[in-house]
């Protein structure tokens, strides 16, 4: 897929925030294993990863209503089972998600590898450390992972690092466990705490001590529950850098304030005064103080800080900031790869990499151009430099950064602005 895009327009409205990416695709793994119905609201339906996610569960007996215009889901999966499927090669990375539903309902998974965005090393070995530490087989296939075990039974699950995915996948596998498991060095970002509240609210049995350790009672009958998914902290942040970037004037409706505290404070930091109430901010060209972006040095590392994810949306920021800026990525230090092709979306060189850390050399104006998306945030920084270029700009391989933009061509063009998105 290519995004067309004739750029130079100045984008004025309102734009509404969307459920997570990444609460959405855990929810939906975690509904599987309930015995009820699971409604899950402002649920982001229009998305790449949710739409591979539902396809892989229907495929596998799931029951799952989709409500498009209303981003509703209806999950019922008691009829759901480990069977051979032809295909195994889905994009995403959480497919390690779906063991938990497969086990509970047939004693053995099947599972694709994890897939999702090349930005370094993404290892799957702590989930196989889960799976085992709770009692299964694991086996490494040729198109999956083989996970067998009549159920899981509960132990001490001890990560080694920070881990998002191997934190979800212990709970989730936990949750139905039998007996207690204790998670320890958990990471708790604020879509894991999402995913607390939905397994606490199926009946599930856990406790939270201090910042890291979790304890998971496993109870055999989860009942069906109602939820919303979180608003994505990203796309708030995204739609906010676009708007200083482009010097509109934008409201943005359902921002997620206290799951993104660390990276407003920086925003404020370069000078972009932008007004807030309880769940909105307003953004126009006068909320730039000093009219100009202040350059900045940063560093991406665990939340409450600034997540590898908002990456890409400080570097903008640092392509028109007056001066040197310099954003540090200690989590993915390979995730510069966008870099290069943002560049070329810039009149002059402003932007100098090495592995873990982006120096920019601004200001510099964007210019219309060809490029190439590597990643889904790296996609979603070009498209919005192409959109403040004058003239027509291409982005190859858009379909990464609709991996993680809901309706994004419907936003956009709330704001007044029209992209064309080639099959
Ligand atoms: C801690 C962190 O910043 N996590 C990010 C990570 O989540 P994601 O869940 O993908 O990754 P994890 O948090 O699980 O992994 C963090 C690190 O541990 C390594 N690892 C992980 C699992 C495993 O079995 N073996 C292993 O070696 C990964 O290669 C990675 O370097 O990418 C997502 C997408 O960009 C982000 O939304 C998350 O904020
Ligand atoms: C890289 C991302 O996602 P994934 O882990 O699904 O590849 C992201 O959300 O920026």
């Amino acid at each position: 897929m290519r995004a067309i895009i004739k750029g130079g327009k100045t984008p004025e409205g309102k734009v509404n925030v969307s459920g997570a990416k990444n609460s959405a695709t855990r929810l939906l793994a975690a509904a599987c294993i309930s015995d009820g119905e699971v409604v899950l609201n402002n649920f982001p339906t229009h998305l790449v990863d949710a739409k591979h996610k539902i396809r892989f569960l229907q495929n596998i007996g799931a029951e799952i209503d989709v409500d498009d215009k209303n981003e509703i889901l209806k999950i019922r999966s008691s009829d759901l089972k480990c069977q051979l499927l032809e295909e195994y090669d889905y994009p995403i990375r959480t497919t390690y998600l779906l063991a938990a539903a497969q086990i509970k309902r047939s004693g053995e998974a099947k599972i694709p590898y994890p897939g999702g965005c090349k930005i370094g090393s993404r290892g799957y070995d702590l989930h196989i450390m889960v799976w085992e530490t709770l009692g299964c087989k694991v086996t490494e296939k040729n198109d999956y992972i083989h996970v067998v075990g009549n159920n899981f039974t509960g132990g001490k699950i001890k990560f080694p690092i920070s881990t998002v995915g191997g934190t979800e996948n212990a709970l989730i596998c936990a949750a139905i466990a039998v007996g207690t498991t204790e998670i320890i060095n958990a990471y708790i970002t604020p879509e894991v705490e999402d995913l607390i509240d939905f397994l606490r609210r199926m009946g599930s049995n856990i406790e939270v001590n201090g910042s890291s350790n979790i304890i998971v009672k496993g109870v055999d009958y989860l009942k069906g529950t109602i939820k919303n998914v979180m608003f994505d902290r990203i796309e708030a942040l995204t739609w906010l850098v676009y708007g200083v970037l482009a010097k509109g004037t934008i409201l943005i409706n359902n921002v997620p304030f206290e799951s993104m505290e660390v990276p407003l404070l920086h925003l404020k930091k370069m000078g972009i005064d932008f007004l807030q109430n309880s769940n909105s901010i307003y953004f126009s060209p006068e909320c730039l103080k000093n009219e100009q972006v202040e350059s900045f040095e940063l560093a991406c590392g665990a939340h409450p800080g600034i997540i590898s994810d908002m990456q890409s949306f400080y570097t903008l920021l640092g392509v028109v900031a007056q001066g040197d800026s310099r954003i540090f990525d200690y989590r993915y230090p390979k995730r510069i790869a966008y870099a290069d092709e943002l560049q070329k979306l810039i009149d002059k060189p402003v932007i100098e990499t090495e592995e873990g850390k982006i120096t920019t050399r601004g200001p510099g104006n964007f210019i219309a151009g060809k490029v190439t998306s590597t990643d889904l945030r790296g996609s979603m920084a070009l498209v919005m430099a192409a959109l403040c270029a004058e003239g027509e700009s291409v982005v190859e391989d858009v379909e990464m950064a609709l991996r993680g933009y809901n309706n994004l061509e419907g936003k956009l063009s709330a704001l007044g602005i029209d992209i064309e998105i080639q099959k």
